[in-house]
């Protein structure tokens, strides 16, 4: 449960009196997630998200988050808005944390994913893209290959509870991947959302409907978006291993170029991107793995599926 902050409904009311939402009706914590406290909040002008911001975020660098989806919104892509109080400003404090009031958006994420699912969430991933390209404002992507080496440095000795060798592993795959990595200029590059999993991707009665979760959100290489999905909507979990879902794969590809044709350099690399994508969340979920508290209400994510993943790629050469 992904609840790292709590608060009095005294506190609440005291935090909602600067919004004109209305009074409080309910409110509770939303078990899912790893990242930042989530709570559902009913008001009587309807259903909001509050989120307050946790350990990875930079708070001089949530506007650019706010900014983002407050551009993408305007450009058509269903995803939440931030709600600004009476004074104007969406960025607030509650509980001696940041805080922003999203809108709620209706339907769920999925389970399996299928290659109908796989084909909207590539054409939702290239219309982000397009629409992107007009919001000016760069943020680096601070999990870039470039801070692999470090991360995994970070998360220091590594036992031997995930099996015999893991982390001279994950370090021989960055050592190959790291230079084969594309350079500055080399593919095209805007907004990226950068952790769209099926759990931040809302489905009704089958069709996509909206998109959450920006906080990874960077300006980096389309591709690599791509290489993100790739790993994360096209392989089924069975009994301990992965397996891969081609027809899954060759959807969510279409689905993207039918929106934004992928040009032939980013094709040639995709499988590289890939290896790199399954390594970056391999690497995150093991120093979250290494630290997350025993005690602490989240569910820790295991990174050995995702070091599959990288083998997967790395065997085949292909996506
Ligand atoms: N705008 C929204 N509308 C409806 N539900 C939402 C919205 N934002 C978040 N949720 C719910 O809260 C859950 C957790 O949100 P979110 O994925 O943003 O948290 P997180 O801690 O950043 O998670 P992650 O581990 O994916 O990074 C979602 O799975 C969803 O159920
Ligand atoms: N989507 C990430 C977690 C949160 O960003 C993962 O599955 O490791």
């Amino acid at each position: 449960m992904a609840v790292y902050t709590e608060f009095s409904e005294e506190a609440l009311n005291g935090f909602l009196s600067d919004y004109a939402l209305g009074t409080l009706v309910a409110f509770e914590g939303i078990a899912e997630g790893v990242e930042n406290s989530n709570f559902l909040l009913t008001l009587s002008s309807g259903k909001y998200i509050l989120t307050l911001f946790e350990k990875r975020m930079r708070p001089d660098e949530l506007p650019w988050f706010l900014g983002l989806m407050q551009h993408l919104a305007k450009a058509g892509v269903n995803c939440p808005q931030p709600v600004e109080g009476k004074d104007g400003k969406a960025l607030r404090h509650l509980a001696g944390k940041p805080a922003v009031i999203t809108t709620f958006l209706n339907g769920k994420g999925v389970a399996a994913s299928t290659p109908d699912e796989c084909r909207q969430v590539g054409q939702a991933m290239a219309e982000l893209h397009k629409a992107g390209q007009s919001y000016a404002p760069v943020r680096a992507n601070a999990l870039a290959a470039d801070a692999w080496g470090p991360l995994l440095e970070r998360c220091g000795k590594i036992g031997d509870d995930l099996g015999r060798g893991f982390g001279q592993d994950i370090a021989c795959a960055l050592g190959k991947v790291v230079p084969l990595w594309p350079q500055p200029g080399d593919l095209p590059i805007g907004q990226i959302h950068a952790d769209l999993f099926p759990d931040n991707v809302f489905f009704q009665n089958g069709s996509l409907s909206g998109l959450i979760d920006f906080y990874f959100a960077c300006t980096d290489m389309f591709a690599y978006d791509l290489a993100i999905c790739l790993n994360a909507w096209c392989f089924e979990e069975r009994e301990g291993s992965v397996i891969y879902r081609q027809d899954c794969a060759n959807s969510l590809v279409e689905g993207y170029e039918q929106v934004r044709p992928l040009t032939a350099q980013e094709r040639a690399v995709l499988p590289v991107l890939a290896q790199g994508a399954a390594l970056r969340f391999v690497l995150t979920r093991l120093y979250d793995w290494i630290n997350t508290p025993s005690d602490a209400l989240v569910t820790r994510k295991d990174p050995r599926p995702y070091m599959k993943r990288f083998n997967h790629f790395s065997k085949v050469g292909h996506v």
